[in-house]
């Protein structure tokens, strides 16, 4: 019983990441009558940067991978294989010598309303407060709603619904695929439509790294790939690359299938009051990856040649990653 594991897989140790481990582990062990036996993969906790500040805004933090790295530097030693994320989190950029083979069947992309009180944003008076760590969220809704006033509102799922029945804010915003995960779907009041408030690129997406060189972690997490989810994650995550050099800027982008083969992208970039949004959208045959980032980074660039001088503007507030 004390073998080394075939598998060790790496997460964070939030309630939701764990969650999404143990459905990565439970269908690799579908999959791989190998990987069923007793002992043969191990799930291993690790704290995040991300994970560890909690008191200040993440924007304050700043850099590339606040809920990743340590999670690659991991996975690089040996000491994981693979690593299960939140897409949502993970930078454009890799780390050097990491692969991402698997995106698992993406669930709801969208964010839920959450209140106690009020059933939609359209009802909430004015000066009433919205608790949002996400400048993304924040700024579509102050776009829409300039009479609400949005305060910093960070921690885990749990942590977040507490302060809000404690009446630390009027409503908040989740997205709906951590409450599915968690079994908390009702909590939500309400699903926002797309054309409300865009997701983050990669929102409910959960994807699976290995190391480049690992050829059996890699064939076991493949045979878990979801290519239909994987090319929207493609695209979205081209048109994240093109317009996010600096990975701190309020940008929503939605790919979806609206036949076969017939993918539509929505992509979006936002100031922190709201005003001035930018966004885009694409149509079109998508076959392959090369067509799916063609059509995200096309996205990307007719934002960043219409914001022109203000682009700046769009930049520099936000980590992206982390709930945003
Ligand atoms: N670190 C926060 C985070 N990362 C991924 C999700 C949701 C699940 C997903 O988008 O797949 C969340 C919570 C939230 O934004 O409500």
């Amino acid at each position: 019983m004390s073998t080394t594991p075939l598998l060790k897989i790496g997460t964070r140790g939030s309630p939701l990441a764990l969650a999404q481990a143990h459905a990565a582990r439970d269908a690799l062990a579908a999959a791989h009558p190998e990987l069923a036996v007793d002992g043969a993969m191990s799930i291993e906790i690790i704290k995040t940067t991300g994970d560890s500040v909690q008191d200040r805004p993440l924007s304050e933090i700043g850099g590339k991978g606040l809920f990743t790295r340590e999670i690659d530097d991991a996975q690089t030693s040996g000491a994981i294989d693979i690593a299960v994320h939140s897409m949502k989190d993970v930078p454009t950029v890799l780390e050097d010598g990491l692969v991402l083979p698997c995106i698992m069947p993406r669930e709801d992309v969208r964010d839920a309303f959450i209140s106690v009180k009020y059933k939609s944003f359209a009802e909430l008076p004015e000066g009433a407060v919205i608790g949002s760590a996400s400048l993304r969220r924040a700024s579509q809704i102050l776009g829409r709603y300039p009479h609400l006033k949005v305060i910093n509102f960070r921690g885990n799922l749990q942590t977040r619904l507490r302060k809000l029945n404690e009446g630390v804010a009027d409503a908040t915003m989740l997205a709906m695929a951590g409450l599915n995960r968690m079994g908390m779907s009702e909590v939500a009041t309400q699903p926002m439509a797309p054309d409300e408030m865009l997701p983050a690129v990669a929102q409910g997406a959960v994807g699976i790294t290995c190391r480049a060189d690992d050829d059996r972690a890699r064939a076991w997490i493949e045979a878990l790939d979801c290519r239909d989810s994987h090319l929207r994650v493609a695209a979205e995550r081209a048109f994240l690359a093109g317009l996010d050099g600096s990975c701190r800027t309020p940008i929503a982008g939605l790919a979806e299938w609206t036949a076969p083969g017939m993918m539509r992208l929505r992509g979006l970039i936002v100031r922190p009051d709201g005003r001035n949004p930018l966004d885009t959208e694409r149509s079109g045959p998508v076959a392959d990856r090369a067509a799916a980032e063609a059509m995200g980074a096309d996205a990307a660039a007719e934002l960043v040649e219409r914001a022109g001088d203000a682009l700046p503007a769009y930049r520099g507030e936000v980590v992206h990653g982390g709930g945003l």
